[in-house]
């Protein structure tokens, strides 16, 4: 796959020593080169705050690389992508320093793509200090990551800030859940299926979960994390994206702007949540220790560099509703959590019964039909059904059987690409169609800033679980 291979660009990485570089970005620029979509002429500068040299800088990412992926590294390609790597240490709060940055780009007219890896707070910084090098003209591209601000209005102050430097159609408002392979197919799934398309309401649905279970805890990433919490690092962004495509209606032309119109829809229906209903459709939760894999696992308060009396949630479930025709009764549950026992991120349709069970004498139970969307780690389509077991006196025992489409299997393929390869190649050659739009971002902090104030006010109770918890 050759792409974009006649332009030149650079990236930029600020936040080259954290988690997300290490864990997201590294593996996603290893796999674009091996898979030849990098240029051999493009510079990866890579800007932190501690004094490096290139080479340990290098080797720290390679023993990072081997350990966030579960494929053998082959050298080759990994040489070939180290010799792009440039570490430079910046103050970013000392202007003059970005002229290091300037040094190290050799041609100013290339594109330059600038990926904003690290907390929101410093963006503005990071943009003054951008605009001070110049490199904010028309062929700089930012990516910024979320959440941004903690609040719609600390949303607004931080975008009007990056405004002042960027244009809008420079900024990619990042979300790494709409490169998923499976959320992708969503839209597939929906609205190329009659089976679906005719049964997406009310009338048919009786509820909808979308679980984001992770197994990791916060990685030392204390200083990020306690400030923000699950509902802001998660629920703000990512499930509510999820929401708003398993929710909105078939836009009339498959494009960036009517998806976005329909998805915007959704949001703006979204019921809010107030005073009186805050408790019964919300529950927070904080780690403590546990077991996983047959370790112990240390719980929040006692993760490094903690603050012993933090009330950050960890896990959070929300019941929400969406008033419109299409939703209305039809409870959605966003649920999300940290050191759980497995890592799986699905959604699960839960359909209405028949009005009669014509069965009774043979179940009592009619079991939902259910339409299982697995997101990862195994990505795979699941339908359960009511079946009958065949047997030659033609008794009726009927049994709920599982028809299973597994992605991999399928398909044939061995590694399915991850979300952030396919959204830096979508930076690259400068399509938006897989970001967010600024509008979706103030409205998911409306609604949410709603359960956060009302969190602080009713003193909602942050229930302790041990790591490891089976949901
Ligand atoms: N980790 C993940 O899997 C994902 C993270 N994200 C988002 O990415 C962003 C970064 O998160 P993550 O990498 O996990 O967090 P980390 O805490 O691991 O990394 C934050 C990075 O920001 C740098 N940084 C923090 N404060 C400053 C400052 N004042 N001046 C200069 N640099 C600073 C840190 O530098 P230093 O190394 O020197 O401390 C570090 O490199 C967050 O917005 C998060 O929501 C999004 C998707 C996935
Ligand atoms: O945005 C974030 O996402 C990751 C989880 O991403 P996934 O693709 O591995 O499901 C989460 O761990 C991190 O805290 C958050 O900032």
């Amino acid at each position: 796959m050759k792409i974009f291979k006649n332009k030149f660009y650079d990236f930029l990485i600020f936040g080259a020593n954290g988690d997300l570089t290490k864990r997201k970005l590294l593996p996603a620029l290893y796999n674009l080169e091996k898979n030849n979509c990098l240029n051999n002429n493009e510079n990866i500068i890579c800007i932190g705050r501690i004094n490096l040299s290139n080479k340990k800088y290098i080797n720290n990412m390679y023993k990072s690389l081997i350990n966030f992926v579960d494929y053998k590294i082959d050298i080759k390609i990994w040489k070939k992508l180290s010799k792009k790597l440039l570490f430079i240490n910046v103050n970013i709060n000392n202007i003059k320093e970005f002229i290091k940055i300037k040094k190290l780009i050799n041609n100013y007219d290339k594109i330059i793509i600038s990926y904003f890896a690290v907390p929101s707070n410093i963006f503005e910084n990071i943009c003054k200090g951008l605009s001070y090098i110049n490199l904010n003209h028309k062929n700089v591209r930012i990516i910024v990551e979320k959440p941004i601000g903690n609040s719609l209005n600390t949303f607004k102050i931080i975008n009007n800030k990056i405004n002042k430097f960027f244009k809008e159609k420079q900024i990619f408002y990042i979300d790494h859940y709409l490169g998923k392979e499976m959320v992708l197919n969503l839209f597939i799934l929906r609205f190329s299926n009659i089976l679906f398309l005719n049964i997406w309401n009310n009338n048919f649905i009786e509820s909808i979960h979308i679980n984001v279970y992770e197994k990791i805890g916060i990685e030392g990433r204390w200083n990020y994390f306690d400030k923000i919490g699950q509902t802001r690092d998660m629920v703000q962004n990512h499930l509510l994206q999820l929401l708003t495509i398993i929710a909105m209606k078939p836009p009339n032309i498959f494009n960036s702007k009517n998806i976005k119109k329909e998805k915007i829809k959704i949001l703006k229906s979204l019921r809010k949540i107030n005073i009186y209903s805050i408790k019964k459709n919300t529950i927070k939760g904080q780690y403590i220790n546990g077991i996983i894999e047959n370790k112990k696992v240390p719980g929040y308060l006692e993760e490094l560099d903690s603050n012993v009396n933090s009330k950050t949630e960890t896990f959070v479930s929300i019941r929400a509703y969406i008033d419109n025709f299409q939703w209305m009764g039809v409870p959605f549950y966003l649920n999300t959590g940290k050191r759980l026992i497995n890592k799986k991120s699905e959604i699960i349709i839960y359909f209405k019964k028949p009005a009669v069970n014509l069965f009774k004498k043979y179940i009592n139970y009619l079991p939902n039909n259910k339409l299982i969307i697995n997101l990862q780690p195994k990505e795979s389509i699941n339908i359960n059904i009511i079946n009958k077991i065949p047997n030659l006196n033609h008794k009726l025992i009927l049994k709920e059987i599982n028809l299973k489409f597994d992605y991999k299997k399928i398909f044939n393929y061995k590694y399915i690409y991850d979300s952030y390869e396919c959204l830096l190649l979508e930076v690259i050659n400068n399509r938006k169609y897989l970001f967010v739009d600024k509008k979706e971002i103030e409205l998911s902090w409306l609604w949410i800033d709603n359960i956060i104030n009302f969190w602080k006010i009713n003193n909602q109770k942050l229930y302790k679980y041990h790591s490891g918890l089976s949901l």
